[in-house]
């Protein structure tokens, strides 16, 4: 699993805290990244003792640790989540900058299919206003004029490099990631409705609207904002 920034505490903090919310006999979403895979590990271990739960992958990151973590599968053909627990690049207020991980697409369906969506994260993602990269998962053949029209919207369109693979990130989809610098974004809503608007662009990281938790970890315990 991929980590980032931030203190292991804090992420765990966050993720076991979120863990804790979920009632037995639930439907529960899996984010993934470092701290998603914190409340995953601990709903595997109330799983352990009695719980019943069903989770609902965003990636095969997510999927491979729930099942090692004992957790029964479905998928959103099955059931929908009552709740889902997801990490976060970037926080403001309750708009998001998600898909660090390359899995923003699946994220943002069982994220807003969720009853209840509960972001996860530690202090270093919190700021006043978005200005992170905004990934587009888009289709490989869309690439260059994406990249076009991400620059009509005055953004700077990079592709995802792989680490361990020569050439770019390919995604669970099979699909290329545009990270678009844009600066400082004054709109997240309109920019994502713009960004939606362009052909070949699968989805974008923006999540606005959707967050009803928001849970930071600190080293001394779990702030807990609520919409
Ligand atoms: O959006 C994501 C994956 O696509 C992750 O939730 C995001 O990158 C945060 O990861 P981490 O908890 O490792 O910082």
């Amino acid at each position: 699993m991929k980590t980032t920034g931030g203190s292991e505490a804090a992420k765990r903090a966050a993720g076991e805290r979120a863990a804790e919310l979920v009632e037995d006999g639930a439907v529960v979403g899996l984010g993934t990244g470092s701290t998603a895979a914190h409340a995953i590990r601990a709903l595997g271990e109330r799983v352990g003792q009695g719980l019943d739960l069903r989770g609902i992958p965003t990636s095969y990151g997510s999927a491979d640790l729930a099942r090692e973590a004992g957790i029964e599968l479905v998928t959103l053909d099955d059931a929908l989540p009552d709740v889902t627990i997801d990490g976060a690049d970037q926080i403001a207020g309750f708009d998001l900058i998600k898909g660090g991980g390359a899995a923003h697409t699946r994220e943002k369906l069982v994220d807003s299919a969720a009853k209840r969506f509960v972001v996860v994260a530690d202090p270093s993602k919190e700021v006043e206003s978005l200005d992170h990269p905004v990934p587009l998962e888009v289709l490989p053949s869309a690439r260059e004029p994406v990249s076009r029209a991400v620059a009509g919207l005055g953004g700077e369109a990079e592709l995802r490099g792989a680490e361990r693979k020569d050439g770019p990130v390919v995604t669970d989809n099979g699909n290329l990631v545009l990270d678009c610098d844009f600066g400082r974004i004054e709109s997240p809503a309109e920019l994502g409705d713009e960004l939606s608007a362009i052909p070949g662009v699968l989805e974008h990281g923006l999540f606005v609207g959707l967050a009803d938790d928001v849970l930071v970890g600190t080293d001394g315990g779990v702030e807990e904002r609520r919409r």
